[in-house]
């Protein structure tokens, strides 16, 4: 999973309020080169978006603000192909490993990264990435946990995105910022196309 999100480097973060969106949704990513989607479960319509996205071909559909194993497996029986969670949740890290779910659990700290360690996990989510110390922050955890590779969201646009994808550790950035709520609620997908096409140009 982690060659696939790391060929397209960047994993856009959706907050859906109405699952007839979704299509509409994943044709803009696609048609500006980004197959790929996170749809956070922060939304009631977030599961049935997923369950959509699950069977269309050529598109990659994961499963993000999963905080329990009871929505873990929720998402995986509606096909989504990986977790993302803000936090680290053992519980829910173990259940996805037993079940081979891929999952990017966040991590914030030294500590969590210790955590992820004893796991087995060498992927995982840097969340809140510009909050936390952004790059700074990335480059210093690369000395001691250099087995450990990211995925940083949250704060990331246009405007930082290359400077996280130059560092070694960085599999791809996650963000909503060519997704946001109030373009897919006004179908703006002209927009979402636009911006996603922007995205990948700049790197
Ligand atoms: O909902 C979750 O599971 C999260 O972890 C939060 C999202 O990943 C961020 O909200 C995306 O960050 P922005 O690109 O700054 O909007």
């Amino acid at each position: 999973m982690t060659e696939n999100i790391e060929k397209l480097r960047i994993v856009p973060v959706v907050a859906i309020d109405s699952a007839d969106d979704a299509l509409p949704l994943a044709d803009a990513l696609s048609q500006g080169g980004l197959p790929i989607a996170e749809i956070t479960l922060r939304t009631e319509a977030g599961l049935e978006a997923i369950s959509k996205l699950s069977s269309q071909y050529g598109f990659l559909v994961g499963a993000g603000t999963v905080h329990s194993v009871d929505q873990a497996k929720q998402v995986a029986d509606v096909g989504a192909k990986f977790v993302v969670s803000p936090g680290f949740n053992p519980k829910t890290v173990q259940w996805c490993l037993d079940n081979s779910m891929p999952i990017f659990p966040g991590v914030s700290s030294p500590t969590d990264l210790e955590t992820a360690l004893e796991f087995g996990l060498s992927v995982v989510k840097f969340f809140p990435a510009e909050q936390i110390g952004g790059v700074k922050m990335l480059k210093a955890l690369q000395g001691p946990y250099g087995g450990i590779r990211f995925i940083p969201t949250g704060g990331i646009s246009a405007a930082n995105l290359s400077e996280y994808l130059a560092l070694p550790s960085v599999v791809a950035c996650g963000g909503s910022w060519m997704v946001k709520p109030e373009l897919i609620r006004n179908k703006q997908f002209d927009e979402i196309a636009r911006l996603t096409r922007e995205a990948m140009a700049s790197i």
